[in-house]
């Protein structure tokens, strides 16, 4: 481990002192409104992904989203139950909606997730996410994963950091043809969202 590791190891998830409460966006979503696909080849949420996960994520209140995930036979680990790397992208896809509120483009540094229960094929996942804080680039943010109803037992939880970065993140790195055809899109909104830049 080098020292930056060190350094992030054990409290990378707490924020500094100098941390503030997260500020919704005036022109976020309204509570109860559903966020749609942000990008139609997304795994997490996008219709053009055949195994994807296909969560549906609803703004709540402040800074917090609802999401649905229904595990698919395609989305098994063990015989019958939901793999672990599927539950932590559906954490991660309904923590990653939460920057839609705050209108900041970011990406998962570091996410910690705890299996409490296994989740059998067929489960509906009901997942409630929040960010709790911000510090310059971090954002700080909790999600539940809970079986049997909004208000089941959990099944999983996270926590994670997301890091803001420039849309070049996506521009630089993305591989040049799936850039091309986002940029294409002659739809505004769908152009902007598959890059998570605000309209
Ligand atoms: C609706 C949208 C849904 C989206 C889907 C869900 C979201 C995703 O899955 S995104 C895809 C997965 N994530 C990625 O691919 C990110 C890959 N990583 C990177 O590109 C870079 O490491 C990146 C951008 C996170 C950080 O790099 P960089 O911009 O150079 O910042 P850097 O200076 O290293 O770090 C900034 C701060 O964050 C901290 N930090 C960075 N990474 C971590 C980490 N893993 N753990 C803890 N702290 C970290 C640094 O310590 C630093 O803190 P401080 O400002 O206090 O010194």
């Amino acid at each position: 481990m080098n020292s930056r590791e060190a350094e992030r190891a054990p409290s990378a998830l707490t924020p500094p002192p100098d941390a503030i409460p997260p500020v919704r966006h005036p022109e976020a979503p309204a509570p109860g409104e559903l966020l749609g696909a942000h990008y139609d080849h997304c795994f997490g949420c996008g219709g053009g992904q055949p195994h994807g996960l296909h969560l549906q994520a609803r703004a709540g209140d402040g800074v917090s989203i609802t999401a649905e995930f229904t595990v698919q036979s395609a989305h098994q680990g063990a015989p019958g139950l939901a793999h672990g790397g599927v539950l932590a992208t559906a954490l991660d896809e309904t923590l990653g909606s939460l920057n839609w509120l705050l209108r900041t483009i970011a990406v998962t540094g570091r996410l910690e997730t705890d299996f409490v229960r296994p989740v059998p094929v067929g489960t509906v996942l009901h997942l409630q996410a929040e960010v709790t804080a911000v510090a310059g680039r971090k954002i700080y943010s909790t999600a539940v994963g809970r079986t049997g109803g909004p208000d089941g037992p959990v099944a999983v939880r996270a926590q994670a950091l997301f890091i803001e970065v420039m849309v070049d993140h996506f521009i630089d790195n993305g591989r040049p043809d799936e850039i091309k055809a986002a940029m294409a899109d002659p739809d505004q909104i769908r152009r902007v969202r598959a890059f998570e830049v605000n309209p």
